[in-house]
């Protein structure tokens, strides 16, 4: 089922794809053309749908295996009405992550995660502050906020605060220590077996972060038309 978390704004779906669903996903992702991939420190990624812009994103056909995803999370009441035109495909491999950030105003403020593969931690950390109070020098760690742990096969919903206000990422390490701040154990744990102290270890993570692109701009050439 759907499980509802403080902060209000986080849905975790412990099992929204089947182990076949997973496989074959897994498996599309890999037939992808090679210059498909762009390489980052830390991990690659897939951009599917067209490059979100400033100026707004040239619409690309979706292909159908990433379509059908699209389509129900189009359809998740949490989505509001809106049709997901982008998937980020990003793929971790142990010791690899992504650095604390927002993903900033091109993306409708909705963003869904379908996990494959390996578990990960998803860390939130405040925002550096402007107005600094105390004199102590702001760390990552002073600005760390909780966790989440998402699962393979689940679905992970973050809107309005959670994804506007916290910047999130995703520490490089080979293993993970669950401990009380990771807010969804117990829903987590249920569907996979983990206690706080348990030590995971990575394996390799693909993500597929589908969103929605309000800013399109479709192309029309009246290809033999008047
Ligand atoms: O892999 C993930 O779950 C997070 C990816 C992410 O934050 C991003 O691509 O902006
Ligand atoms: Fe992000």
């Amino acid at each position: 089922g759907v499980n509802l978390y403080a902060p209000p704004t986080v849905y975790y779906i412990p099992d929204f794809i089947s182990e076949d669903e997973e496989a074959y996903l897994l498996e599309q992702v890999y037939k992808s053309p090679k210059p498909k991939w762009t390489q980052l420190s830390g991990r690659r990624l897939q951009n599917w749908g067209g490059l979100p812009r400033p100026k707004g994103m040239l619409a690309e056909k979706m292909p159908d295996w990433l379509q059908k995803y699209c389509d129900q999370i189009s359809s998740l009441k949490a989505f509001s009405g809106k049709a997901a035109n982008h998937v980020l495909v990003n793929e971790y491999k142990p010791g690899e992550g992504i650095m604390p950030h927002v993903d900033g105003p091109m993306y409708h403020p909705t963003v869904t995660t379908i996990s494959l593969g390996s578990h990960t931690l998803l860390d939130f950390y405040k925002p550096l502050s402007s107005t600094q109070e105390s004199g102590e020098p702001q760390t990552e760690e002073s600005r760390y906020q909780f966790s989440l742990l998402v699962r393979p096969r689940s679905l992970l919903v973050l809107q309005d605060h959670m994804y506007q206000s916290l910047l999130h990422g995703i520490q490089p390490r080979f293993q993970d220590t669950l401990t009380d701040a990771v807010r969804n154990l117990p829903s987590a744990a249920e569907a996979g077996g983990a206690v706080a102290g348990d030590n995971l270890p990575r394996g390799t993570r693909v993500s597929l972060t589908i969103r929605h692109v309000p800013k399109v701009i479709k192309t029309t050439f009246l290809l033999g038309k008047k």
